[in-house]
C-alpha cells in the first residue's frame, strides 16, 4: 500500500506567535480526529525545533522547504541534511518551483540534494511540473519525464521506494487555476510509468505521488479519487486550519 499523505507548504508565512498557534491547533485536530492519511508540515526553517517540539509523539511529519546540496562549510544561509537528522525532522521539500523559479535550482541539485536526505534517513518530497509556456507548447510530459530522470534515475531501487513526488504543474501554484483531476492523473500515471520502465511495476507501486498547485477543500477530493494520486502538497489552504483540515478529511 502506497501512503497517503496531506502536507502542507507553508512557504514564507506566519511569525513565530502565528505559527505556533497553527501548530498547536493542528495537534490537537490530530489528537481528537481520526484521519485516513499521514499529515506533514513544512514551515519555515525558523521554526522547525519548534514543530518537533510540539509534536513530540511525531503526530505530524516536519519537513524543511529546502535543504543544501553540500553536506556543510562555507555555505550561508543553508541547512544541511545532517542538521535536519539531528533536529529528528521527517525530511524536506527539494526542487519547488519557487526555488526553481527564484534560486535557480536545477534537476541536479535535485538529484545530489535527494541522495543527502536519503543517506541520512531523511524521506525527500521531489517536486516537479511543467511552467504555462511548456504546457501550451505540449511539452509537459517530456519536461517531467526529463526532471524524474534526471532527479532520481541515480537511485537504487530500495532508495527511489522512499522518495515521495509532488507534481506541481508551475501555472497552477497560487493562482487558483487547478489542474482538472483529469490532467493530474494523466501526469501523475506517466510519471509512474517512467519509473516502471526502469524499476519494475512493483517498486513505481510503492511510489507516492502528491499533486499540488491551488488543491482546496472543495476540489480536494475529486482530485485525491484519481487511482495514481496519493494525496497533496498544499500552499496557500495549509495557512488555516479550518481549510486544511477539510483537505484531509477528503481522505475519509
Ligand atoms: O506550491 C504549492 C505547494 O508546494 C502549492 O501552492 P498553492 O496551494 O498555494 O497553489
Amino acid at each position: 500500500m502506497r501512503r497517503k499523505i496531506v502536507a502542507g507548504n507553508w512557504k514564507m508565512n506566519k511569525n513565530v506567535i502565528d505559527a505556533q498557534q497553527l501548530m498547536v491547533q493542528l495537534l490537537s485536530y490530530k489528537n481528537n480526529n481520526a484521519t485516513n492519511c499521514e499529515v506533514w508540515i513544512a514551515p519555515p526553517s525558523l521554526y522547525l525545533m519548534m514543530a518537533k517540539d510540539i509534536f513530540e509523539k511525531d503526530e505530524i511529519g516536519v519537513f524543511s522547504q529546502d535543504m543544501s546540496e553540500h553536506e556543510s562549510g562555507a555555505y550561508t544561509g543553508e541547512i544541511s541534511a545532517d542538521m535536519l537528522e539531528s533536529i529528528d525532522a521527517t525530511g524536506s521539500l527539494i526542487g519547488h518551483s519557487e526555488r526553481r523559479q527564484y534560486h535557480g535550482e536545477t534537476d541536479s541539485h535535485c538529484n545530489r540534494k535527494i541522495k543527502l536526505a536519503l543517506d541520512k534517513g531523511l524521506i525527500p518530497v521531489y517536486c516537479n511540473g511543467e511552467t504555462l509556456e511548456q504546457r501550451k507548447a505540449g511539452q509537459h510530459f517530456e519536461v517531467v519525464k526529463n526532471q524524474t530522470e534526471v532527479a532520481l534515475f541515480t537511485l537504487s531501487a530500495e532508495e527511489i521506494k522512499k522518495v515521495v513526488i509532488a507534481y506541481e504543474p508551475v501555472w497552477a501554484i497560487g493562482t487558483g487555476e487547478t489542474a482538472s483531476p483529469e490532467q493530474a492523473q494523466e501526469i501523475h500515471a506517466h510519471i509512474r510509468n517512467i519509473i516502471a520502465a526502469k524499476y519494475g511495476q512493483e517498486v513505481a507501486d510503492e511510489v507516492s505521488i502528491l499533486y499540488g498547485g491551488s488543491v482546496k477543500p472543495d476540489n480536494a477530493k475529486e482530485i485525491f479519487s484519481q487511482p495514481d494520486i496519493d494525496g497533496g502538497l498544499i500552499g496557500g489552504a495549509a495557512l488555516k486550519l479550518e481549510d486544511f483540515s477539510k483537505i484531509i478529511e477528503a481522505f475519509n
